[in-house]
């Protein structure tokens, strides 16, 4: 690859150490991404996978409240950023730095700035999987992300409303414009069970595995509408914590194994491509 001059042109590099990034989108917000990126991270953890997060969510950064630790980041050596490691993640996010309800004000170059430091600066040390939490929408973050880290592919979290998959369709053709694969669709909100046993359907339920396989996509699983899982948000405890047995945090973990064997997969197939060119 010859030595780059300064000003020379550089594309996206990868993060030494770091096998798979793996971003975490939806179309519209509120579904539950953040949710479901913690959630996921804190499972793979769990399945003894070494795991990053990154709050790329700028707008409205709740992993801290949902990792439960909110202090800042200690910088180490020549400015070098070391994450926040609670619950078996290492984590990052604009919210440990811009703490309080002041919102971050910031223009594209600054949005892309801080973009590359939580890639770069920070010290990941050796990770199996950083995980992005994106904001919602479809915009300059990953772009940002595109340009500086080469990704596995990305999650794309809706409820079965057809406003939320109409906007996660839109999600989808952004990283196909990005030229980011798309590892699968996550139905969040999905069913929801009443202490009578009784199931409630809240938002439409079965809608997102229509749309993963209308685009030829995985569908990656379901996850309820559960009062358990918002509290554990909101008191920093991951529901992912109770395990794999428990009968809430399942679900997740099988989205997580399938994310895992689906990002060594497309991570294996572009290796085959780089020996053969
Ligand atoms: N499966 C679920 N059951 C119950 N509550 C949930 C579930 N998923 C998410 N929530 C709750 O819904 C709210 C919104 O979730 P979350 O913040 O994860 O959404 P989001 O899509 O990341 O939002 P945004 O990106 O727009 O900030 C939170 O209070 C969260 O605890």
């Amino acid at each position: 690859m010859g030595h780059m001059g300064a000003g020379a042109p550089q594309g996206p590099q990868p993060l030494p150490g770091v096998a798979h990034v793996v971003a975490v989108g939806s179309g519209k917000g509120g579904v539950g991404k953040t949710t479901v990126a913690v959630n996921l991270a804190v499972a793979l953890g769990k399945l003894g996978y070494k795991v990053g997060l990154i709050d790329a969510d700028i707008y409205g950064p709740n992993v801290p409240t949902m990792m439960g630790v909110t202090r800042q980041p200690n910088i180490v050596g020549e400015n070098r950023i070391e994450p926040i490691l609670s619950h078996g993640v290492k984590f990052i996010s604009v919210g440990l730095i811009s703490p309080g309800d002041k919102p971050m004000v910031m223009r594209g170059p600054m949005l892309h700035q801080i973009i590359r430091q939580f890639l770069q600066q920070v010290e990941w040390g050796e990770l199996d999987f950083l995980i992005v939490d994106l904001p919602p929408g479809t915009g300059d973050v990953v772009i940002s992300l595109v340009q500086t880290v080469p990704l596995t592919g990305a999650v794309v979290v809706s409820t079965g409303s057809s406003v939320a998959l109409q906007d996660a369709r839109k999600a989808l053709e952004m990283f196909h414009q990005v030229k980011v694969e798309v590892i699968g669709l996550v139905e969040n909100m999905s069913q929801m069970t009443l202490p009578s046993g009784e199931v409630i359907d809240v938002f439409g339920a079965g809608g997102t595995e229509r749309t993963a396989a209308q685009f030829g996509l995985e569908f990656l699983g379901a996850l309820e509408l559960n009062p358990q899982i918002r509290e554990g948000g909101d008191k920093g405890l991951p529901i992912s914590l109770a395990g794999p047995d428990s009968a809430l945090a399942k679900d997740f973990y099988t989205v997580a194994k399938k994310v895992a064997d689906k990002a060594k997969e497309i991570a294996s197939k572009s290796e085959d491509v780089l020996e053969i060119s």
